[in-house]
């Protein structure tokens, strides 16, 4: 299906068109870029230009107008509902700008969700939950609920639910907008980590110390990817720059169809099997058998 060099995330002449008519709004026009195994890269515009959108579109939460986004080499527009909902089960990490945290989950359920989904057994999903709780700093609120968090805290157990098992694409939509400078930086040492040990990354930012981290930087005005900027230090070797910025400055929501609150734990996980109806849960997607109340 893909070769080794293949990109991890291609995004192939989109356009992505919101609303219809007089109301219709153009988020992203003729966007094209490759992010391959290893890589890191930030996006970066005003408010409106088409972030998230893009991030929306890699992660298979919505379709483009016009184009491709290829996952791996599968087209994602070829896959039926449920085929898509595994892979970004399996291979999509999504950071969420609104942390999307099951509230009747505690943080190593919420983290352990779509494990269990694909299967893992009870004592493996636990570890890895508690593995991924641990790289983001908030291994001591294991069992504790969203609604007993701060934002800095739900935020860094969104990033562990996010970096849970195997995924090879992470895209992460502001992942640091609620910590502070010191838990920030934590974050951006961690995900530049990931690609260095093969993810391909992708965030969103606003701030061009945290784009520093990452490997390039795509900007975006009115839905256009207006400029690329690369390394300035590109002779650097990856080992030596590990743990530290690697470059010194970088030059819709769309909503859930469903909400899982107030759902029980065992009839989110029936629920997990196929359908048409989907909702966004810690970084993967719950899917329901019939619509959401
Ligand atoms: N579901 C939607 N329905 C209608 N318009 C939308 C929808 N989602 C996004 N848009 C519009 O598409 C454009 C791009 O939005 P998007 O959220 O991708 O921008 P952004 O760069 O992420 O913004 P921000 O930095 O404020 O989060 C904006 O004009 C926005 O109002």
């Amino acid at each position: 299906m893909n070769a080794a060099n293949s990109p991890v995330l291609e995004i192939r002449n989109v356009f992505r068109v919101h609303g219809q008519g007089e109301r219709a709004v153009q988020a992203l026009a003729d966007a094209n870029m490759k992010i391959h195994a290893g890589e890191f890269v930030a996006i970066m515009g005003p408010s409106g230009s088409g972030k998230s959108t893009l991030l929306h579109l890699a992660g298979g939460l919505d379709t483009p107008t016009e184009g491709q986004v290829l996952v791996e080499g599968t087209d994602l527009a070829s896959l039926s509902i449920a085929q898509r909902a595994v892979i970004r089960r399996q291979s999509v990490g999504y950071v969420f700008q609104d942390f999307n945290l099951l509230p009747a989950l505690t943080a190593a359920e919420n983290v352990a969700f779509p494990l269990e989904l694909d299967g893992w057994s009870r004592k493996r999903v636990r570890q890895a939950a508690l593995v991924s709780l641990e790289e983001t700093g908030v291994a001591q609120l294991a069992d504790r609920r969203p609604e007993d968090m701060s934002g800095g805290q739900a935020q860094r157990v969104a990033i562990a639910c996010a970096l849970v098992g195997p995924r090879r694409l992470l895209l992460a939509d502001g992942p640091t907008g609620a910590l502070d400078s010191t838990n920030g930086t934590a974050i951006l040492r961690l995900l530049r980590e990931k690609a260095d040990n093969g993810a391909a990354v992708l965030m969103v930012t606003h701030e061009a110390r945290f784009a520093a981290w990452t490997d390039r930087t795509l900007f975006l005005r009115d839905g256009r990817i207006i400029d690329q900027s690369g390394p300035s230090d590109a002779s650097v070797p990856r080992s030596s720059s590990a743990g530290r910025p690697r470059r010194s400055c970088a030059g819709p929501s769309i909503e859930p169809v469903g909400t899982s609150s107030g759902m029980r734990r065992e009839d989110m996980k029936s629920n997990g099997q196929c359908c048409p109806w989907q909702s966004v849960a810690c970084g993967t997607i719950v899917v329901h058998e019939s619509p959401p109340p």
